[in-house]
């Protein structure tokens, strides 16, 4: 594990590292943040998976995360959203490929070799950076779009793993959406049976959440006929589940709404991880 870059900030450090992926078989980079806390005792994280288009380094540089996670001694992983480099298989479209990985396990050529982003993120990433960094095994899982639907999704498939959850502007039906169904047939192939476990919607009637949710979601999203909200709004009434979903009026997709709601969103967590 190569570090990239290391700053200080709020009282912790931001840093960048590069590592050789085995599961998605080519260099990866991401961010870490460890708060002050970190130098008593090792310290729970909170995952923030990022949406379309991006890498490591939006979420890190435009959410404003690291200031409310220094307070309540919460880690803060931004990993990438998809393998790169040039001997990765890409496309033109800003929706698939390099920037677009879908937080699954491809299973198509050409995406097979490398997009395995479900399991570098359930599983190589939480065991690599658990050796490296002074982290206590308590994991949390929020994201932004994209990322969103790679937050529930991989929550509720490893509900053992992740004790708290929550989401901004998050894909919730991409079995019946373009941010999804050209995804899906792209890495998983034709056969829909197959993408029902990576629908956030009908996941959660399917399985349900052991815990609280938490779902922030701009009512002037300008991507809000894609992200299908009232998909996840049925499914959590339907199933009764605990959760707490805000359409806050006036906000758009982007970064600003992020970092508007963030301070919720990590004191959601810093309250269901501290308990471990
Ligand atoms: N570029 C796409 C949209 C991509 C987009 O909005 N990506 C969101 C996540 S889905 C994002 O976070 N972009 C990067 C940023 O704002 O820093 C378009 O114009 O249709």
């Amino acid at each position: 594990m190569e570090i990239l870059s290391q700053n200080r900030c709020f009282g912790g450090v931001q840093t960048v590292v590069r590592h050789r992926s085995d599961v998605c078989r080519c260099s990866m980079t991401l961010g870490v943040f460890m708060p002050p806390q970190a130098e008593e005792r090792p310290v729970p994280a909170l995952w923030f998976l990022s949406g379309l288009t991006c890498t490591h380094e939006n979420a890190m540089t435009k959410a404003g995360l690291q200031a409310h996670a220094a307070r309540h001694g919460l880690a803060l992983i931004f990993p990438d959203t998809s393998p790169r480099g040039e001997g990765v298989a890409d496309d033109d479209a800003y929706d698939l490929g390099q920037g677009a990985g879908f937080y699954v396990n491809a299973t198509q050529a050409p995406w097979r070799g490398h997009y395995q982003m479900y399991d570098y993120v359930v599983k190589e990433l939480p065991a690599l950076l658990e050796s490296e960094f002074a982290l206590n095994g308590v994991h949390g899982i929020t994201g932004h779009s994209m990322g969103g639907h790679g937050a529930i999704t991989i929550a509720l498939r490893n509900p053992d793993r992740y004790r708290s959850l929550s989401a901004f502007a998050p894909i919730v039906n991409p079995t019946r959406s373009d941010w999804g169904r050209k995804q899906l047939s792209a890495y998983l192939g034709d056969d829909e049976a197959q993408w029902a476990a990576h629908d956030a919607s009908l996941l959660l009637e399917e399985a349900g959440w052991k815990g609280d949710i938490l779902i922030d979601q701009g009512a002037a999203d300008q991507f809000l006929d894609l992200l299908r909200p009232e998909a996840m709004a049925e499914a959590l009434a339907r199933t009764r589940q605990p959760s707490v979903l805000r359409l806050q009026p006036g906000y758009d997709h982007s970064y600003f709404f992020v970092a508007s709601f963030g301070e919720d969103h990590v004191r959601w967590h810093a309250e269901r991880l501290a308990s471990a």
